[in-house]
């Protein structure tokens, strides 16, 4: 519970291991077999290896390949808004980012009706990710109504004979494809199921923390006002027109320097987050904490961070229940310094996990929302449709970003060009 903690077991990381946990979990979820190290030796490690594709230049790449994908769903989709269109706002946000991130890490289906395979595909993924809660809890799948046909149907989209159609996608998904052809003992099923299973980790969290990041700004005018002015800036200043073109290009570093547009998505991640950072103790010993505090931990101990506490301290986080759009900003430039009880703190927001479970996801994912964001407001006037609260659904506490508790009504249409 105390942060000022959380750094003595973050960084005992060969006593306080992780991934054991986890691979039990991701492999009864997702229906692989456990990464076992007789059996598939050094898996793990080439997989993880291969996380350095979602950072420094190639992130640069499947960014880019991201915003473009973005661009075309919005085209193909909201172009035709002249006058006000009204959708619900978490099926809208699921439906854009689940097929754009699709595309962009698996590649395009080629077939007339791609769009059509892919939103199958999503459609199934919401049947099988409402399970997900009951899933982390080992509730028995047979339990659990359609959801093993559903998981099987899922995984089976992912085998090789389906996966070689798909053109165009991302090296980190041709990597993981290159590194299960080494392991005999995997099946094709097993492999899908792999793959299955990072496409939820890629759009598991996405999807809701994207819904929330819109549905704070929609719901504060002068958050909107101040991003959106901060985004019209931006194409200004680099002679990029928006309206009907969707062509627009944004550097790492002009994602980067906006700094409200980041302040509010971090923001709203403070407020939706609820990632519970997990490690179990590997042997007896004795867990030396601040000052002369310590822990004896038995071998098999669990331990457990729980960020959400932290975010909704009132000594960290003046007022935590209000969204204030512009905490993250100091001077116009970013604010990384936060504090409690007068002492700095090393760890202030985690949604992304910490250590060895630190999200390797998480710069794709902040590049991802910061692109969805800025599309819809540079081309489009948005609005609330319907005034009624929308609550943080907690049936899947510790386990990532939260779900709403119900959908929400939004309205949105081309902007003028003049405006
Ligand atoms: C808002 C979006 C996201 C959030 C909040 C998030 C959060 C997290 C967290 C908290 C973990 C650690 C899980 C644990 O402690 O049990 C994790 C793991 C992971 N995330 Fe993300 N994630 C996001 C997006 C992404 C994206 C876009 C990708 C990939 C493209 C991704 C790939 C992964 C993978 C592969 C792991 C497992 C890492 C391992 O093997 O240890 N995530 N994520």
């Amino acid at each position: 519970m105390d942060p000022f903690q959380y750094v003595y077991v973050i960084r005992n990381s060969k006593q306080l291991e992780f991934h054991e946990f986890a691979n039990k979990m991701a492999s009864k979820t997702f229906d692989y077999p456990a990464l076992s190290k007789a059996k598939f030796p050094d898996l793990k490690e080439n997989l993880h290896r291969i996380y350095q594709y979602l950072q420094g230049k190639p992130l640069d790449i499947i960014s880019d390949h991201m915003m473009k994908n973005l661009q075309d769903i919005f085209e193909w989709k909201c172009s035709q808004a002249t006058d006000w269109e009204t959708e619900k706002m978490y099926k809208f946000c699921c439906s854009v980012m689940f097929e754009a991130s699709f595309v962009t890490l698996y590649g395009r289906v080629p077939a007339a009706d791609g769009h059509k395979v892919i939103s199958e595909i999503r459609d199934k993924f919401i049947k099988f990710d409402a399970s997900f809660p009951y899933l982390a809890a080992n509730i028995p799948i047979e339990l659990l109504g359609a959801t093993k046909r559903v998981r099987k149907e899922l995984i089976h989209h992912f085998l090789l004979q389906n996966m070689t159609k798909w053109l165009g996608g991302s090296k980190v998904v041709q990597a993981r494809q290159d590194i299960f052809e080494k392991y005999e003992l995997l099946r094709d099923y097993d492999k899908a199921a792999h793959h299955f299973a990072f496409l939820w980790a890629s759009v598991g969290n996405t999807i809701p923390a994207t819904f929330w990041a819109m549905y704070y700004l929609l719901r504060h005018p002068e958050a909107l006002a101040a991003v959106r002015d901060e985004i019209d800036h931006l194409l200004q200043s680099t002679g990029q027109k928006r309206g009907s073109m969707y062509n627009i290009h944004l550097t790492r570093e002009q994602l980067d320097n906006l700094v409200y547009l980041e302040s509010a998505l971090n923001e709203s991640l403070r407020m939706c987050s609820s990632s519970m950072n997990i490690r179990i103790s590997q042997e007896d010993f004795v867990l030396k904490l601040e000052g002369d505090q310590e822990v004896s931990l038995r071998r098999g101990d669990w331990i457990a961070l729980y960020p959400q506490i932290l975010h909704m301290d009132p000594e960290v986080y003046e007022d935590p229940k209000e969204y204030k759009f512009d905490r993250y900003i100091e001077n116009g430039k970013k604010k990384t310094t936060f504090y409690k009880a007068g002492r700095k703190l090393k760890y202030f927001l985690m949604p992304f996990g910490s250590g060895i479970s630190m999200c390797p996801g998480r710069f794709l994912a902040m590049n991802e929302m910061k692109m969805f964001l800025f599309l819809l407001l540079a081309h489009f006037d948005v609005e609330l449709a319907e005034n009624k609260a929308v609550r943080l659904d907690n049936s899947r506490m510790g386990l990532g970003i939260l779900l709403p508790d119900v959908d929400i009504a939004f309205r949105y249409k081309l902007r003028s060009l003049g405006k």
